[in-house]
């Protein structure tokens, strides 16, 4: 495998977890745990964007997100967190997971999201070739859950949506499938880290 790219074993079941992490929080990390654990997930990989491309302002320098995500992930081997996009010169997801299922064809990915994502997901480029490829898993995070429920992907979606007691069965499935499961809820936000930085005058944020 090329330098800078993850190892992964045939039949593996890797959790693709992308995200701004501008910066990385206990949220992204208990979305992770919970993502491993109901799964049934090998590995995470945390694909730390070089920008999202809904959002109009760019994020941190990629190094510094990526050296702090490792901090907030306190060496923790099942997860690992890799600046691919930038490696294969891709933005959008659907570039992204595309060029990782022909990279990685005998591994069974699936994407993983908060609900807030869910909620926008219908305005992401190309989202139905996203569902199309990868089962996604979806997290619910406080405030976005309903909204979630009712939205335009979701709505479209509804037939290939699992029940959550079968969440264990997602990487078993064949696309498009996915569920929303409920976890231990945080509200923490990198928005609201970056507010009180920006407040206390922490240059970082
Ligand atoms: N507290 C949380 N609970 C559940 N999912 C979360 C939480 N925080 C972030 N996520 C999810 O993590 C992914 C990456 O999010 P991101 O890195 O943009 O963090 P964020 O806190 O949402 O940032 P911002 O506040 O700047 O929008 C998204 O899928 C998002 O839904
Ligand atoms: O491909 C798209 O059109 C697209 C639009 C919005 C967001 N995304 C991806 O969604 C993930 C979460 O983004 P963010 O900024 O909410 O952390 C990240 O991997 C983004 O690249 C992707």
């Amino acid at each position: 495998m090329t330098q800078g790219f993850p190892m992964a074993m045939p039949g593996q079941r890797i959790g693709l977890f992308g995200g701004s992490f501008d910066p990385a929080h206990e949220g992204h990390l208990r979305l992770t745990r919970t993502a491993l654990q109901r799964f049934r997930l090998d590995r995470v990989w945390w694909l730390v964007t070089p920008g999202n491309p809904l959002k109009a302002h760019g994020p941190a320098p990629l190094d510094q997100r990526l050296a702090q995500a490792r901090e907030v992930l306190r060496g923790d081997p099942r997860v690992v967190v890799t600046d691919l996009e930038a490696r294969l010169g891709t933005r959008l997801t659907a570039d992204t997971i595309g060029a990782l299922v022909r990279l990685y064809p005998r591994v069974r990915f699936v994407w993983l999201m908060g609900s807030d994502n869910l909620v926008q997901f219908s305005q992401w480029e190309r989202w139905q070739e996203i569902a199309q490829m990868v089962p996604i898993g979806v997290m619910a995070r406080p405030g976005s859950r309903v909204a979630a429920r009712f939205s335009k992907a979701a709505t479209i979606m509804a037939d290939r949506r699992l029940p959550e007691g079968q969440a264990g069965r997602l990487t078993e499935m064949t696309p498009p499938a996915w569920v929303m499961v409920n976890m231990p809820m945080t509200d923490a936000s990198s928005s609201a880290i970056r507010a009180m930085r920006q407040k206390s005058g922490d240059g970082r944020g």
